[in-house]
């Protein structure tokens, strides 16, 4: 049986840890905070800082684990090429971890080197190269901190005097020591997808059914599966999938994020691990979950196919307000509904706007979407966190 040492304890941790412990691995979740949602499951726990690359030696050294599985992007990524080097492995690789939490990283790989299609851009590094950027990619355009998640410091740009605030919103909700932002060509997209992508030690690469997903403030609200996408789009998407994911090596699942536009599909990002928008696979859609084919990928346990079975939808239950030990009123109602269910991710502490917990919904795959997904939305409206 492998040791797990998961870097990141937050919901999507603690569903994957969940999924490890059924069948008999061994997981110590860390985060920078106690009482984690994937610490509540797991073996062991260590809070540190991720950023700090002296702390994340120490707790891998203690641990010596099988396994490092990163589960959000802000860890000092560096050291895993050095913890490569040592003989650990790394999920699903060092340089996966490392180019994914760097948007400048991942986009001149997948743009420049690999020549996917994705949006114009630009970087800068102070407000006079913003402008400048502004002024060659055009209006409107999107703004974003080169290390950064979850739309944190993201805004876009619709008339030349949202130039200074975009650029001072995007310092501010930068995390780690680089202040860059990236300038994108705003993508008149039809729908967003998350391709999720499955690579394995020995054997091919998989696709999931593609997963439709709306946005706001940078943040998904709710996501379906499957997706309305033209074959063509979709091989194209599978495509590029397959080159950036091959690019950045190991095995382990994947979240590509493609723009479906008239002129096409543009590759966004992705993240080398369980993708928010994914939790709608907790809605029974497959035979296996997203976290299941990530430990199944790990392990190079045979995946013999990956099935969509129903059609479904999931819709995030925010907080509105902080607050320290958070209660949830109407999960008697949810809990009433038919073809519904939900989780609570059991966070400690709310914030305005922080995901606490999860509407999912399915049904046959014969259903209209829309309708499916309008049942998670409404279920989503009955709980209020406090
Ligand atoms: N160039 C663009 N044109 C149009 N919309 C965009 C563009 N870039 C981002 N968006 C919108 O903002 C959302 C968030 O962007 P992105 O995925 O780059 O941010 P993020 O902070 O990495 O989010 P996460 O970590 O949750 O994936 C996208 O899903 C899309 O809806
Ligand atoms: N888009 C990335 C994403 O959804 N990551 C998920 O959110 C957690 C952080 O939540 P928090 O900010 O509420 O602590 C992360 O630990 C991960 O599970
Ligand atoms: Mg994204």
């Amino acid at each position: 049986m492998s040791k797990i040492l998961l870097l990141g304890s937050g919901e999507l941790g603690k569903e994957f840890t969940i999924a490890a412990q059924r069948i008999g691995q061994t997981v110590i979740a860390v985060d920078s905070y106690e009482n984690a949602p994937a610490m509540q499951v797991a073996h062991g726990f260590e809070v540190i800082n991720m950023l700090d690359g002296e702390a994340l030696d120490r707790i891998v050294a203690k641990h010596q684990p099988d396994f490092i599985v990163p589960e959000i992007e802000a860890i000092r990524t560096e050291r895993f090429y050095d913890y490569e080097k040592q003989g650990y492995t790394v999920v699903p690789s060092a340089k996966a971890a490392n180019f994914t939490m760097n948007r400048k990283a991942i986009r001149d790989l997948a743009a420049k080197e690999l020549g996917l299609k994705t949006a114009n851009y630009r970087y800068a590094t102070s407000s006079e190269q913003l402008h400048k950027a502004v002024e060659e990619i055009g209006i409107p355009c999107v703004v974003k901190p080169l290390m950064s998640s979850s739309g944190k410091g993201q805004s876009t740009i619709k008339s030349p005097e949202d130039i200074e605030k975009a650029w001072n919103y995007a310092v501010e909700g930068s995390r780690g020591d680089v202040v860059e932002v990236i300038v994108e060509a705003f993508v008149k997209f039809n729908s967003e997808i998350t391709l999720l992508t499955i690579t394995q030690n020995n054997n091919p690469t998989l696709f999931c059914a593609p997963i439709g997903h709306r946005q706001e403030r940078g943040d998904y609200q709710e996501s379906w599966q499957p997706a309305r996408i033209s074959d063509k789009d979709l091989f194209e998407a599978q495509d590029m999938a397959e080159k950036v994911t091959e690019a950045l090596g190991g095995a382990g699942l994947f979240g590509v994020e493609f723009f479906l536009a008239d002129d096409g599909v543009y590759f966004s990002e992705l993240s080398p691990r369980p993708h928010d928008t994914g939790m709608v696979t907790l809605a029974g859609t497959q035979n296996f979950n997203e976290f299941e084919l990530h430990l199944r990928a790990i392990l190079s346990l045979p995946i013999f196919e990956i099935k969509l079975e129903k059609a479904g939808a999931s819709a995030v239950i925010l907080a509105s307000e902080n607050s320290s030990n958070p209660t949830y009123e109407g999960i008697e109602k949810i809990a009433g509904l038919a073809k519904t269910d939900f989780r609570i991710f059991g966070k400690p502490t709310t914030r305005p706007y922080r995901r606490m917990a999860v509407a999912l919904t399915n049904d046959s795959l014969d259903t209209p979407i829309e309708e499916v997904i309008e049942r998670a939305k409404n279920a989503a409206q009955l709980v209020t966190v406090k």
